[in-house]
C-alpha cells in the first residue's frame, strides 16, 4: 500500500439504481416499493425537452410525498451543456426537504464540471440553511469524461460515486453501435474460423473502477438496454462485478432482481472467503504468511481479497 492509504467508499448498499422518467409520475410508487437499493428520478434524457419543467415539479412534489423507505434518492440532473441545469439545481435545493440524498450530474468532462455544481449547491444549502449535506454522483459517458476521469472522482468531497453511461459513451467515442452495453456483433476476434467476442466496455469499466479507488467512490455499471435479455444483463454484470463495480443501473423493473442477485456475494462465495481468513488465522498462529488453500497459494494478499468479499456481505445484510 502507498503511503497514501486507500479511502473507502459510502457504506451502503448500492447494488440496483432504478431509474424512471420524472415526466412519468405513475412510477414514482412503484419505483418506491421496488428492491432497488437507489432511486434515480431522472430530470435528463429520458424527459422531452417540453416536459422539463413539469418534470422537474413533479419530482420535487414526489421527494416529499412519497415514502422512499431507506433507500437512497438521487435526481438526474440536466447537462452542464443545457438551459436547464442551473434551474433543476436551485429548485431541488430550494424546495426539496432533506430526503433528497444525491444529485447525479451527466455527461461530465473534467472536474470544473463538479465545481460548478458544488459551488452553486453550496451557495444554495448555506443561504437556505440546509441542514443535510447533498451528495454527488456523475455519470462518465463522453471521451473527455473518461480522459479526465480520476480528476473527476477527485473533484469534490461531496462525491459519492460514477456510472458508465453506454449508450452516450457510444456515441462520444464514434463507436459503430447502436446496443446500450452489454456483447457487441462486431467487437471479436478470429481463430481458426471461430468467432471469440471480447468486451467493448472492459476498459472504460476498468478506469472508473480505478479512479473510483483511489478517491473513495462507488463505482457502478450503467444501463443495459435490451431488457428482454435477462441472461445478457446478468453477464454484464457479472463482469462487471468481477471487474470492481458495485451495482448497475435498472431501466425496467425486471433488472432489478437481476442486479441485486448478480452484486450480492452467493453464500458459496462469502463462505469460502470466510474459510481463506479462517486458514490464515492459523497460519499466523505458526508464522507462516502464507499457505494451502484447497491445493492453491493463499497468503496476506489474500485475506484482503476475502475481506472483500465478506465486507460486502456484511454491508448488504446491514443495509437490507
Ligand atoms: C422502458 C420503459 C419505457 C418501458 O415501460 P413500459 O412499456 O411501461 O414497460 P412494461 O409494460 O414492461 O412495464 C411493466 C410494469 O412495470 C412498470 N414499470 C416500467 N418501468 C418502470 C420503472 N422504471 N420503474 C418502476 N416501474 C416501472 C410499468 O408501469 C408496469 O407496471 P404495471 O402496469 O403496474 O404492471 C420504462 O421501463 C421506463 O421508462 N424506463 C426508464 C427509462 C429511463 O429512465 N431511462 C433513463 C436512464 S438510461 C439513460 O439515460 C442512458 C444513459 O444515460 C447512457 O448514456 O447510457
Ligand atoms: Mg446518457
Amino acid at each position: 500500500m502507498s503511503f497514501r492509504v486507500q479511502p473507502q467508499p459510502p457504506a451502503r448498499p448500492n447494488r440496483c439504481q432504478l431509474f424512471g422518467p420524472g415526466s412519468n409520475t405513475k412510477l414514482f410508487a412503484k419505483m418506491a416499493a421496488s428492491a432497488a437499493d437507489v432511486i434515480n428520478l431522472d430530470l435528463e434524457d429520458a424527459v422531452a425537452p417540453d416536459d422539463k419543467a413539469q418534470a422537474r415539479a413533479n419530482v420535487i412534489e414526489a421527494i416529499g410525498a412519497v415514502d422512499w423507505g431507506n433507500k437512497t434518492l438521487s435526481v438526474r440532473i440536466n447537462g452542464l451543456d443545457t438551459p436547464w441545469w442551473y434551474r433543476d439545481v436551485v429548485d431541488l435545493l430550494e424546495q426539496c426537504g432533506d430526503r433528497l440524498d444525491q444529485i447525479m450530474i451527466p455527461k461530465v468532462g473534467c472536474a470544473a464540471d463538479i465545481y460548478a455544481v458544488d459551488a452553486l449547491v453550496s451557495a444554495i444549502e448555506t443561504a437556505k440553511g440546509r441542514s443535510k449535506r447533498i451528495g454527488l454522483e456523475v455519470i462518465i459517458e463522453s471521451a473527455a469524461g473518461l480522459a479526465h476521469v480520476e480528476e473527476i472522482a477527485a473533484a469534490s468531497p461531496r462525491m459519492q460515486a460514477m456510472s458508465l453511461g453506454a449508450a452516450d459513451f457510444a456515441a462520444s467515442m464514434g463507436m459503430q453501435t447502436t446496443g446500450i452495453g452489454g456483447t457487441q456483433e462486431d467487437y471479436y476476434m478470429l481463430r481458426e474460423g471461430q468467432k471469440y467476442w471480447g468486451d467493448p466496455w472492459h476498459w472504460a469499466q476498468t478506469a472508473i473502477v480505478a479512479a473510483c479507488r483511489t478517491h473513495g467512490l462507488l463505482p457502478v455499471d450503467g444501463p443495459f438496454g435490451d431488457f428482454s435479455d435477462d441472461e445478457g444483463y446478468r453477464a454484464q454484470s457479472r463482469r462487471s462485478a468481477t471487474l470492481g463495480m458495485v451495482g448497475k443501473w435498472a431501466i425496467h423493473p425486471k433488472q432489478i432482481a437481476l442486479a441485486n442477485e448478480v452484486f450480492t456475494p452467493s453464500e458459496e462465495k462469502v463462505s469460502e472467503a470466510r474459510a481463506i481468513l479462517a486458514a490464515m488465522e492459523d497460519a499466523k498462529r505458526t508464522g507462516a504468511g502464507a499457505t494451502v488453500f484447497k491445493g492453491r497459494l493463499v497468503d496476506i494478499a489474500s485475506i484482503k481479497q476475502a475481506e472483500v468479499i465478506v465486507k460486502q456481505a456484511e454491508l448488504i445484510a446491514c443495509g437490507v
